[in-house]
């Protein structure tokens, strides 16, 4: 078992405020939207660290639970358990960061001088931050003129500006090229040594084996496996995520 599936139990400090947010238990989970049941009974424990690579085809409820997990959406039914403390209190020390990246119609520099301010964080990190996604020589630019591969990064750098202790990535490489693809995932890696807790969505299988230590197949809204990654790229053990990663097409 990875330790990024590794249950350690709840959290033992007195102050909730400093103390772990992780690990995460997900706890029988299920999301409706009027009859329409979306998460259909997800459990799961992810661990302290490491990267989780969220896999399923169209459709499974991927997006849909990284929003949960992130708090933008709750649960119809069941409980998440972040350490001692409930879901609103950890969504600031999380980040998430979308396909589509979510800028301010301002200057690169100036996106990521919004977050340090609205955290109260100092405002001379921005250009190491810029400088460690390889905007540096951008920041005066409007936001707005970056390529996708540049917004994304700068999307990534407003991100890490939070200082998170969980990062949610969905789909962030759908549309780049694979240099861009490539300095995404450096970027990730790199926060993943740090300590940064990753849960990564993609459909990109290459990406996929390359970013994962354990990997959740999502199928018709239920988690149809979680494994290790070593586990499940050779041998999954659900005929839906064989079928998947043989290419074939999975409703
Ligand atoms: N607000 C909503 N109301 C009703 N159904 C919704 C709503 N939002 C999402 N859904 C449905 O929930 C299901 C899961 O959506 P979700 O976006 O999580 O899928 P996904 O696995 O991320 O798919 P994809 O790989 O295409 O991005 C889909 O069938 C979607 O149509």
């Amino acid at each position: 078992m990875s330790d990024a599936m590794t249950m350690t139990g709840v959290a033992g400090a007195a102050d909730t405020q400093s103390s772990p947010i992780l690990p995460l238990s997900v706890r029988d989970v299920v999301l409706r939207f009027g009859d329409v049941t979306v998460l259909d009974g997800v459990s799961l424990d992810l661990g302290t660290s490491g990267c989780t690579v969220v896999m399923g085809p169209n459709g499974s409820g991927k997006s849909l639970l990284l929003k949960l997990l992130h708090g933008l959406i709750q649960p119809s039914e069941g409980q998440l358990l972040w350490g001692r403390h409930s879901a609103t209190e950890v969504t600031a020390r999380q980040a998430l960061v979308f396909q589509k990246p979510v800028l301010l119609r301002r200057s690169v520099a100036a996106n990521i001088d919004f977050v340090l301010n609205a955290r109260g964080k100092a405002r001379a990190r921005r250009d190491a931050l810029l400088d460690h996604v390889g905007l540096a020589h951008k920041a005066d630019q409007p936001a707005r003129l970056l390529s996708g591969g540049e917004a994304q990064r700068l999307a990534l750098a407003r991100a890490l500006a939070t200082d998170p202790e969980v990062l949610f990535l969905d789909e962030p490489t759908a549309s780049l090229d694979p240099a861009s693809v490539l300095a995404i995932e450096r970027i990730v890696s790199d926060a993943r040594g740090r300590g940064v807790r990753i849960i990564f969505v993609t459909h990109d299988m290459g990406q996929a084996r390359r970013m994962a230590d354990d990997v959740v197949f999502l199928h018709r809204g239920r988690v149809a496996e979680h494994s290790t990654a070593a586990e499940f790229f050779p041998k999954p053990s659900c005929a839906a995520a064989r079928e998947y990663l043989n290419g074939g097409i999975v409703v």
